[in-house]
């Protein structure tokens, strides 16, 4: 767990409400989940790049807020080439919602990854997902919530910033790992960041391309680092864009260069 003075106020603005946030200390989910990798092949197979497009409402870092339905964003994603959706369910700095993510799986066909802050056990139990967001800078025991994240059926997504978090999240037992490319200190994004991770990422793992991806040259440039798959979200809900069709956003991505890989 990282020191609070070592993230931006939005960030820690960010932890401390995912530390008050209730989970649900009375049930324990049982998760049917939708295979991750088993989609990343079927979009190989068929020529597009593995796309997580991502719901997001808006963020600290977006130029302004979408208020679509969450549901007929993520169609539009997956008729988009989209392989599977990201929704933000954390309500205070990205307008998400467990509610929004319960109707988007269920409308959808791909896997769905819940996308938020979740520090303790109990959070793991709010909505179900087919996977769900793991980030290693905030979690005290990783081993014992990637055990229990299992143990109700979803699939661990393990994101990391840098090599060391890269070891402590395979020591954990990570197999599917996002490599942000926002470094959560400063709020900035570099892409150099998956490029010098990436390599470290033994071959059995699944690696995910994580924030700042938003032009098909960025798509070939992180494909090109080793990347299985790429999660974007401002670049396809272009929120400065207000009504720009996500559809297309989410297709010029995942046209980008499926054969050069
Ligand atoms: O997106 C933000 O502004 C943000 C701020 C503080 C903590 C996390 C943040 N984003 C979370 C994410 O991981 C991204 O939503 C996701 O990787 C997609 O990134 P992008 O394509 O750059 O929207």
């Amino acid at each position: 767990m990282t020191s609070e003075t070592e993230l931006a106020p939005a960030v820690a603005s960010i932890l401390e409400a995912a530390r008050e946030r209730a989970g649900d200390v009375d049930a324990q989910l049982a998760v049917d989940a939708q295979s991750l990798p088993d989609a990343i092949a079927g979009a190989e197979a068929d020529g597009r790049v593995p796309v997580i497009a991502e719901v997001k409402p808006t963020s600290p870092t977006a130029d302004g807020t979408r208020d679509d339905d969450p549901v007929e964003l993520a169609q539009a994603m997956v008729d988009g080439g989209a392989t599977a959706i990201s929704v933000l369910t954390e309500p205070s700095h990205f307008g998400g919602s467990p509610a929004a993510l319960t109707r988007v799986r269920e409308a959808v066909d791909v896997p769905v990854l819940r996308k938020d802050f979740v520090v303790r056990e109990d959070q793991l139990d709010v909505v179900e997902a087919d996977l769900l967001l793991l980030i290693v800078r905030f979690v005290d025991d990783l081993e014992a919530l990637i055990t229990a994240t299992r143990e109700r059926g979803f699939q661990p997504l393990v994101e990391v910033h840098d090599r060391a978090e890269l070891e402590t999240a395979l020591e954990a037992g990570a197999d599917i790992i996002g490599v942000n490319n926002r470094d959560l200190g400063r709020l900035e994004v570099d892409l150099e960041t998956f490029e010098s991770v990436a390599p470290h990422v033994p071959d059995d793992v699944t690696v995910i391309a994580e924030s700042g991806i938003s032009s098909p040259a960025d798509v070939q440039r992180m494909r090109e680092a080793g990347a299985d798959a790429l999660l974007v979200g401002s670049a396809i809900m272009d929120h400065a864009g207000g009504d720009s069709d996500v559809t297309e956003n989410t297709q010029q991505l995942v046209d980008a260069g499926a054969t050069d890989t």
